[in-house]
């Protein structure tokens, strides 16, 4: 069922004191929208964010995990461990893995299956570089990107996963893409979706905007038909400023 989710992805931001900080900010707000709220702290502050927010209309939510059950791999986290601290939700694909940790399609399909096969939810994320958008190559890009790590999945796999696009030139760089080019590239993302699995798996996804949302242009952007929600970096770290964007609903 398509929801409304605005997701505060944390990055590599906030110690176990400023996230306890944060998350007392963010309990001090009032939703007004019907958004469901997730906020992706670092490994380190998950089970305190769990405890933290365990009555509260938050869900916490991990950045990344391994594909492998266990095992020597030094720095890793496993599905298991995530839903250990009672995470249900993990990011998988998001740019700056696949641009700083070598992340491909391969891998990115092998995590898929592992958080799906442990009964986690997937934010799946993807995006073109400039370089695609300048050449016109960007719905191509992003249609490899989704055929690659995804079509090998049954349809009713899809009922645990949500897509997010972001735009690599629009992550941290205060440029975004337009509410039209974000409403383009959504409906170009659920006709790639009806054209492999039917109207049903295509109407039912939850495809969320991310690159540069703020309060300022959050209302616009969620405004397009296709546009579901928003992943959010640095907007996430201010309470005020993330509400103001769940609000935006
Ligand atoms: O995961 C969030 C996205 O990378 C967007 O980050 P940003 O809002 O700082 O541009």
């Amino acid at each position: 069922m398509r929801k409304n989710i605005v997701a505060g992805n944390w990055k590599m931001n906030n110690d176990l004191p400023l996230s306890e900080a944060l998350i007392s900010d963010l309990k001090r707000q009032t939703k007004t929208s019907n958004a469901e709220v997730m906020i992706a702290p670092t490994f380190t502050n998950l089970w305190h964010a769990f405890e933290a927010t365990r009555h509260d209309d938050i869900e916490v939510i991990a950045q990344n995990m391994h594909f492998a059950e266990n095992g020597a791999y030094t720095g890793e986290v496993s599905a298991d461990m995530l839903k250990s601290v009672g995470i249900k939700t993990v990011i998988l694909g998001h740019s700056e893995r696949r641009a700083y940790f070598n992340e491909d399609d391969a891998i990115l399909a092998k995590k898929v299956d592992q958080a799906l096969s442990k009964d986690l939810r997937v934010i799946f994320c993807f995006g073109e570089e400039l370089a695609d958008r300048k050449a016109a190559n960007h719905e191509a890009v992003v249609e490899s990107q989704i055929k690659n790590a995804l079509f090998h999945l049954d349809a009713s796999a899809f009922k645990n996963i949500v897509l997010a696009y972001e735009p690599v030139w629009a992550i941290g760089t205060g440029e975004t893409a337009s509410p039209e080019q974000a409403q383009d590239m959504h409906k170009f993302i659920r006709k790639t979706l009806n054209d492999k699995y039917g109207n049903q798996v295509a109407d039912d996804m939850t495809i969320l905007y991310g690159g540069s949302v703020k309060p300022a242009n959050a209302k616009e952007i969620f405004s397009k038909p296709d546009v579901d929600g928003g992943l959010i970096g640095g907007a996430a770290l201010k309470a005020e400023d993330f509400y103001a964007i769940v609000n935006a609903f």
